[in-house]
């Protein structure tokens, strides 16, 4: 499905959705308890394949209006009856590979054609490294993964700077290994935040992570157990940032957005970003409340080495300001969903910016002309489909975005949203 988006404003407030990464580990972490329920969840297609993942290992997910009732497999996973579908997902894929390391036997573990392409090696070397079995089937370190165990824990080195979730997936199993285990990392930790939010959500259910001199280590012998048996989802900051953005863009009224409380969420940075560049912004942290208005802006220079999935967001941002936003630390940002570096670029310059794409740097010159009206593949990539949305609100003329479906990932009510702020859309 494609949406016709042309030049309007938008006004008023809007609820930001759950995070998509606390629900993930909320579901996986009651998965490794003996239950418990989830509140405020986000139900998307990402989080429904680590439900699927999490019946697959033996629980069950019941789904109610505003919370999750999962019943958990207590730390020993079922060998699955069939293989784990992770979609689009690759916080389910990796995450679900490490349990699958705890199985008495083999799962099979495949996603959609975006996913089976994405790098899965390190992880599949570290269940190696534990002497657990971990195959990709093709030998290119990419699912389809066959994945076995158990595991009892042990010391495993990888490097950093593919993915996070390696070490995400590794502190959540082997809290219940019977001798824990310790991560040394060979390179520098990229995505940094998102293993703040596992220690966080881990700590929730009454585990303990911890940071160490060469990377990260938990110990073994844990249990899963949620204080009263819940826990609560708060809001997501990356989906936060395409409100925040149309709101610096497009809404000479302001727009608020509620359910931004602090949290560990990297993509909290959005903020500061956009404050840096001019914007009018301000941020009630305890009501959760940012307000922010339409306001000239300047480029900057952002690092996005704690917070790729920014990136396309900041590259929209750039494309209006005044002046050149360089986003550097960007490599890691080009092995998500797609090629994002690649494809802001391309969907940019097709609109008439100027960018220069270099392997770990984008370069956008703005403000130089008004972007123009065409039409973008959104790459069946959320990210770029709403990053290019908000850049649909402040084009001339008419932005057609091809793939709108795919917000479904992590934000399925954007269009709607965007519809009742006030824009111009239609699909
Ligand atoms: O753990 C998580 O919830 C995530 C980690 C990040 O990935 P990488 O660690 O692969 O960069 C991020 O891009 C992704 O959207 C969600
Ligand atoms: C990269 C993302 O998620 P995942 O790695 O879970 O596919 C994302 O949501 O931008």
């Amino acid at each position: 499905m494609d949406a016709d988006i042309t030049k309007s404003t938008v006004s008023g407030t809007v609820q930001a959705p759950p995070s998509k990464s606390y629900t993930h580990r909320a579901i996986l972490a009651a998965g490794y308890a003996g239950g418990a329920t989830v509140r405020d969840p986000l139900v998307s297609a990402d989080t429904k394949a680590t439900m699927r993942a999490v019946e697959g290992y033996g629980g069950s997910v019941e789904r109610h209006d505003d919370h999750l009732d999962v019943t958990g497999f207590d730390g020993r996973p079922e060998v699955p009856d069939d293989v784990i579908d992770c979609a689009n997902s690759g916080t389910t894929m990796r995450l679900v590979t490490a349990t699958a390391a705890l199985g008495d036997g083999l799962t099979v573990l495949t996603g959609d054609d975006s996913l089976r392409s994405r790098p899965q090696g390190p992880l599949l070397d570290a269940i190696d490294q534990l002497d657990g079995r971990a195959e990709s089937t093709r030998g290119n370190g990419q699912a389809p993964l066959v994945v076995g165990g158990p595991i009892d824990g042990g010391r495993v080195s990888i490097p950093g700077d593919v993915s996070s979730q390696y070490v995400t997936a590794l502190l959540m199993a082997g809290a219940v290994t019977e001798g824990g285990i310790e991560i040394d990392l060979k390179t520098e930790l990229k995505s940094a935040p998102y293993v703040d939010i596992t220690i966080e959500v881990l700590e929730a259910f009454g585990v303990d992570a911890e940071q160490t001199a060469d990377g990260f280590a938990v110990a073994g012998g844990q249990s899963y157990d949620p204080v009263d048996g819940e826990y609560t989802v708060p809001g997501d900051f990356s989906s936060i940032s395409y409100l925040l953005a149309m709101g610096a863009l497009a809404a000479p009224d302001g727009l608020t957005v509620t359910g931004a409380h602090p949290s560990a969420q990297g993509d909290s940075a959005i903020v500061d970003v956009l404050q840096r560049m001019g914007a009018d912004l301000t941020w009630d942290r305890e009501a959760g409340e940012i307000h922010v208005s339409q306001s000239d802006l300047s480029g900057v220079e952002v690092s996005v080495a704690d917070t790729p999935d920014l990136l396309p967001t900041i590259a929209v941002l750039g494309a209006v300001a005044d002046g050149t936003t360089t986003i550097v630390d960007c490599e890691h940002v080009r092995y998500k969903e797609t090629d994002r570096v690649a494809a802001m670029s391309e969907a940019l310059t097709a609109m008439g910016a100027s960018v220069e794409e270099e392997h770990d740097t984008l370069t956008i010159h703005g403000g130089d002309s008004d972007l123009d009206g065409t039409t973008v593949d959104g790459r069946a990539d959320h990210r770029i489909i709403m990053s290019l949305s908000v850049a649909g609100l402040v084009a001339d003329g008419t932005t057609t975005v091809e793939g709108i479906e795919h917000v479904d990932v992590s934000f399925p009510n954007f269009f709607d949203e965007l519809e009742t702020l006030g824009a111009e859309v239609s699909r």
